[in-house]
């Protein structure tokens, strides 16, 4: 559904260059629901208004479905808009009307597309347990309603992707919970395929896979381990040495891979590199099995020694 390699976007102000994506590597499967997780500034809405079609890369590839979003025209991208994707943000002011009602809510988009269609806007609110609330005005509605309102008009043009941009961000940790439900319904039911932008790790738990944005390239991935790997310890090395403010509950559910790009590059968790006193350059050994990345202060014989020792399953934590 997403492939994106090697996508760029740069910001131009006056005298500043700012890359917030530096060549970013991502491929989201059709049907698939997943969190791109990622600390402030890392890329992470950069990428999500690309793939949006809300803003234009600067180079790479970015493909979505049947669209080259580097090569589209003008009119490519309102038909784009129009078909294939929805969009929520934390911030629903963006796409809510608080005069209207909540079902004249969800009509109105269909409305400028000249495509009312009053049963399936009832059907979205019910779909996301809305259908007692449809006759009132926006402002009558808690914020978590509002967001739930919010998600409808999202799907009121049938698309096949939904982005979300921290769709939990300002709503209570149930409402929170609630929302990221009616999403994996939606998901399940309607085959959307759901890419959710979050700094929150709850939101791991419900999810297919947590991707990592690190300085505007993915790093980290965690893959949601089937039920009968979580019960077996020990895979995946030491999961919380790496995660987002090291949540030890996520990473017995999820099994985490490096993100390894077509070129062999990846990136090493900056704890790593201090603790291995690495700084702009690395030895690497491959032994057959596994390749080991040590200081250039360690003599070679000492990284071989380790990988001796680690692949007789004595060693501590993992180097490379
Ligand atoms: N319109 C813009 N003009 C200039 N720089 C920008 C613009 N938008 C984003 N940036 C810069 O690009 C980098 C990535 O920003 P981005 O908003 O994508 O990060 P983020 O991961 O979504 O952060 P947050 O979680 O705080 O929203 C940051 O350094 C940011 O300052």
């Amino acid at each position: 559904m997403i492939h994106c390699e090697g996508l760029v976007k740069i910001f131009k102000t006056d005298d500043i260059e700012v890359v917030a994506l530096q060549g970013l590597n991502m491929t989201v499967e059709q049907g698939e629901m997943m969190a791109i997780i990622g600390n402030s500034g890392s890329g992470k809405s950069s990428l999500l208004n690309i793939l949006g079609g809300l803003d234009r890369p600067s180079a790479g590839q970015a493909v979505v479905g049947k669209w080259n979003l580097l090569k589209m025209t003008k009119e490519q991208l309102i038909e784009y808009k129009r078909t294939t994707v929805g969009f929520i943000w934390q911030n629903n002011g963006r796409n809510l009307v608080p005069y209207l009602t909540a079902l004249q809510n969800v009509e109105l988009p269909m409305l400028i597309q000249g495509k009312r269609d009053r049963a399936y806007a009832k059907q979205l609110l019910a779909a996301v347990g809305l259908e007692h609330r449809m006759g009132n005005r926006l402002t009558q509605l808690s914020g978590g309603e509002q967001q739930r309102v919010a998600i409808a008009i999202a799907l009121s043009n049938r698309p096949q992707l939904v982005l979300a941009d921290e769709p939990t961000g300002s709503v209570d940790s149930a409402t929170g919970e609630q929302i990221l439900d009616i999403f994996r319904r939606l998901n399940r039911e309607m085959g959307v395929t759901i890419v959710i932008v979050t700094h929150d790790l709850s939101v791991a738990d419900k999810v297919d896979r947590v991707v990592a944005i690190r300085d505007g390239l993915t790093s980290t991935e965690w893959v949601k381990r089937k039920l009968e790997d979580a019960a077996l310890s020990g895979i995946g090395g030491n999961p919380t040495e790496t995660l987002p403010e090291s949540d030890a509950r996520f990473g017995e559910r999820h099994e985490e891979f490096v993100v390894v790009d077509r070129v062999g590059r990846l990136q090493i968790p900056k704890a790593f590199l201090d603790e291995m006193n690495i700084a702009g350059k690395a030895v690497l050994e491959f032994d057959g099995k596994r390749v080991w990345i040590g200081s250039p202060d360690l003599p070679s014989e000492a990284i071989g020694e380790i990988g001796g020792e680690r692949s007789n399953g004595t060693g501590g934590d993992e180097a490379g």
